[in-house]
């Protein structure tokens, strides 16, 4: 039976080292802020936002939600991006994604500035990870590799298999992984025989969002499953792994929900300190809890 990964046991724990970090900053005069652009009534993109609101809170970020109309205008959201670029409450800067089909998702990426851009998702940060130079690493991927290293997983050498090209999870896993040395493949839609890839995979990464896809059968034994969708399936939330039957085949397992997803905010809190922290020419041996 394979070890789960405990996704809110780990992201508690980084939420309290980036709060004790928060705690050393404040005592230097600087108090890291977050903005959070949320626009339209999709019923999870606002509760996502809530969750980073509060745990941005709770971490002592001061933390302000902008949510606006979803026939707000591209002009107008621009407009207030920059805006936000100049307030100096804010380090971080995030709008949530999906944007209404009028917008241009990149246009609205490109108007965050690079240094305010926590998501990780502007091209000069995008860019940085390709170079492997500093940036801000989007928050989802970032937190799987905070995952495997809270667990002691070492990828060095080995088979990673990601399976997904999106420009939030599956390129910036991969670059990740390579920068710690695994073997690295990237699966996706089209991708002919699948299984043939995923049963080589010494660490599996699915991104795929389709509910329950990847069965125990696709699994390499004693490998390390990563569940990155969250899908609903008769009102009930599941991953892309079925959970039951990998978990017997697995070595290590992420569940879903309570595997990637919490980290994914707790990286968010930790990006906003440490652009915070870059602001004012605070190096990070100074804020170590
Ligand atoms: N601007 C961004 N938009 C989106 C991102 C992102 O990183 N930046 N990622 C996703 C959504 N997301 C955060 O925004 C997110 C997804 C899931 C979770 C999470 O904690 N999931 C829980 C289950 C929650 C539930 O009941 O629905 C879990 O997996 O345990 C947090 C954040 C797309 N948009
Ligand atoms: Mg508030």
């Amino acid at each position: 039976m394979a070890q789960v990964i405990d996704g809110k046991k780990w992201s508690s724990v980084s939420r309290q080292e980036t709060a004790q970090t928060v705690e050393l900053l404040k005592a230097k005069g600087v108090k890291p802020g977050l903005v959070v652009i949320l626009l339209g009534e999709h019923p999870a993109s606002m509760s996502y936002v809530r969750g980073k609101d509060k745990a941005a809170t709770e971490a002592g970020i001061y933390s302000e939600v902008i949510h606006l109309p979803s026939s707000t205008t591209e002009t107008a959201l621009v407009q207030l991006i920059e805006r936000l670029n100049h307030d100096d409450r804010f380090h971080g800067i995030l709008v949530q994604l999906p944007l209404p089909e009028h917008i241009n998702e990149q246009s609205v990426i490109a108007a965050i500035a690079p240094h305010k851009d926590v998501d990780g998702f502007h091209p000069v940060n995008v860019g940085a990870l390709a170079l492997g130079i500093s940036g801000f690493v989007p928050c989802t991927p970032l937190g799987v590799m905070k995952l495997l290293e809270y667990e002691g997983i070492d990828v060095t050498g080995k088979h990673a298999v990601v399976i997904g090209r999106s420009n939030i999870v599956g390129k910036p896993m991969a670059q990740l992984l390579l920068s710690k040395s695994a073997t690295v493949t990237i699966c996706h839609s089209k991708t002919q025989n699948l299984s043939a890839f995923t049963r080589q995979a010494d660490l599996l990464v699915a991104a795929i969002g389709k509910p329950c896809v990847i069965k125990a059968d696709m699994i390499k034994p004693q490998s390390v499953v990563i569940d990155v969708g969250i899908n609903r399936l008769d009102g009930k939330l599941c991953g892309d792994v079925d959970y039951a039957s990998a978990s017997e085949v697995a070595q290590f397992i992420t569940p879903v929900p309570g595997g990637v997803g919490p980290m994914t905010i707790a990286m968010l809190l930790h990006n906003t300190v440490l652009a915070a922290q870059r602001m004012a020419g605070i190096t990070t041996s100074e804020v170590l809890p």
